[in-house]
């Protein structure tokens, strides 16, 4: 079959539309020999059976194994050059009592960015001392609270936070373990609202400032200063960026040691996953040792002891496990006026979830791929489009994909590396309830998050009647 114009450039037409490409799907995942997909040995209509359809399914050994790796990976990468690592679970990536659970038997620490996200932490039962806490606006709550659990670290975000954190700190007697995050003014390669360690941007201090705020925090004895911060954004690939961080912030590192210990620098996470087939990314463990040993280097020029590091990895450990099942209800095939001239078909192909379970097309464009799942078509691959069911003509789940072109109503379709920055951001948009998140793993399948129902949905209603 000849691409199709209106196909973006990145596309291009599958040998086999039946195929499910490695890197961007669970490691478990297979088309079995009757043709239907199954994840963790668990055939998808067999999913759709029990547990209704948008679903969010997660490869629990897959999501296990990163973490693992992702940890092991860094860990030899820092004895390597004579330190040691904390590797933290970025928790906003996709959090539940079930993956916090995960992530720290895999030897992960865990980050949250929200009062929510640490009382998902501490329901989990995950140790105080091995969480931290973002946050640009951490409210005065959130904040008490913290300190109140004994938090591992606070990550200071401004000036009047060390104040805030400072207080808090008096009043319960403790001294609190807090960084700095800071600008470093790489700007990532990445969707201009993931991008996050530039000046114009409300995260962080900048490099200028940070010797006059440590100093700040130092003075007062209700706080430890442990070192800085840096997060450059997400869905990044390659490691230069995080280098090129990495050498502006030890040179600050470097001139702070004049006034006091800086134990630990951390370098945040961001690691890029693929998405589709025309991305081209390197696993987060294989960028442990490239990093690591550019921070001992610049350490080296320095001539400073290298500091205890840590990374905060979300996306890296649990997009790829994590895939998206629907049905499809409505197809549609649309004439397009083509740029290279003539028309071509755009087939529309709407399915029973949208923008409410997966906000990055809309928010980011982000471009996700999908597969048939319920069975195996050999049919000519067509042009598609995933819309989904909102009020929205924006509501695009996969902007552009090859799938058999027989796809009817009733056809089950899986969007992969949907386990990051989905269930997290997902919405009651419509009062369309949120989907069951499903562990699968040795051919069992188990709810780790229920699906919401009509009740739910009309819960907060102070005006229901009947
Ligand atoms: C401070 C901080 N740390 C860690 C992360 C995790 O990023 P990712 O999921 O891309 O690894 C984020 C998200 O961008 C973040 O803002
Ligand atoms: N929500 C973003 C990631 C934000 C990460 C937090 N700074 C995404 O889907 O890619």
């Amino acid at each position: 079959m000849v691409t199709n114009p209106l196909a973006p450039s990145w596309l291009t037409v599958p040998d086999d539309a039946n195929e499910l490409p490695a890197a961007i799907w669970p490691a478990s995942a297979r088309r079995e020999g009757d043709g239907v997909v199954s994840v963790g040995g668990v055939p998808v209509t067999q999913l759709k059976a029990r547990f209704g359809s948008p679903l969010y399914v997660i490869d629990e050994a897959d999501a296990r194994a990163r973490a693992a790796r992702i940890h092991d990976a860094f860990a030899a990468a820092a004895a390597a050059v004579g330190t040691t690592v904390t590797v933290y679970y970025a928790g906003k990536a996709f959090l539940s009592t079930e993956v916090a659970r995960w992530v720290t038997e895999a030897g992960l620490n865990l980050d949250t960015c929200s009062g929510g996200e640490l009382a998902v932490a501490l329901a989990a039962g995950v140790d105080p001392a091995r969480l931290g806490l973002h946050g640009n606006n951490k409210s005065l709550a959130e904040i008490d609270r913290a300190v109140e659990v004994g938090l591992g670290t606070i990550v200071l975000d401004s000036e009047q936070e060390i104040e805030r954190v400072a207080a808090a700190a008096e009043r319960h007697g403790r001294r609190q373990r807090v960084r700095l995050r800071v600008k470093s003014g790489v700007h990532a390669e990445t969707h201009a609202y993931l991008a996050t360690a530039h000046e114009d941007q409300k995260f962080g201090v900048s490099l200028g400032e940070v010797e006059g705020l440590v100093a700040d925090i130092r003075s007062h004895a209700s706080l430890e200063f442990v070192g800085l911060h840096c997060h450059n954004g997400t869905q990044v690939f390659g490691s230069a960026g995080i280098a090129e961080s990495a050498r502006r912030l030890l040179e600050v590192h470097a001139r702070l040691l004049a006034g006091g210990p800086v134990p630990e620098l951390n370098l945040g996470g961001g690691f890029g996953i693929a998405y589709n087939t025309g991305d081209d990314a390197t696993d987060a463990w294989e960028l442990a040792k490239p990093i690591v040993e550019s921070v001992a280097a610049h350490c080296a020029a320095l001539d400073i002891p290298v500091p205890h590091l840590a990374f905060e990895p979300g996306r890296a450990i649990i997009g790829t496990p994590g895939v998206t099942l629907y049905e499809l209800g409505t197809t549609k095939p649309v004439e397009v006026d083509a740029e290279t001239g003539g028309t071509a078909t755009r087939l529309y192909a709407s399915v029973d979830g949208g923008m409410s379970d997966n906000a990055r097309y809309a928010l980011y464009q982000a471009q996700f791929s999908v597969r048939l799942a319920s069975r195996r078509s050999d049919a000519p691959p067509a042009l598609v489009r995933i819309a989904g069911k909102h009020c929205e003509s924006g509501d695009i789940v996969v902007d552009a994909d090859y799938l058999p072109g027989d796809v009817r109503p009733g056809d089950l379709l899986v969007v992969p590396a949907t386990g990051a920055y989905c269930f997290s951001l997902s919405s009651r948009y419509n009062y369309l309830p949120r989907p069951a998140v499903v562990a699968v793993r040795d051919g069992e399948a188990r709810v780790i998050v229920r699906s919401e129902t009509e009740e739910d949905l009309l819960s907060h209603d102070a005006g229901v009647v009947l």
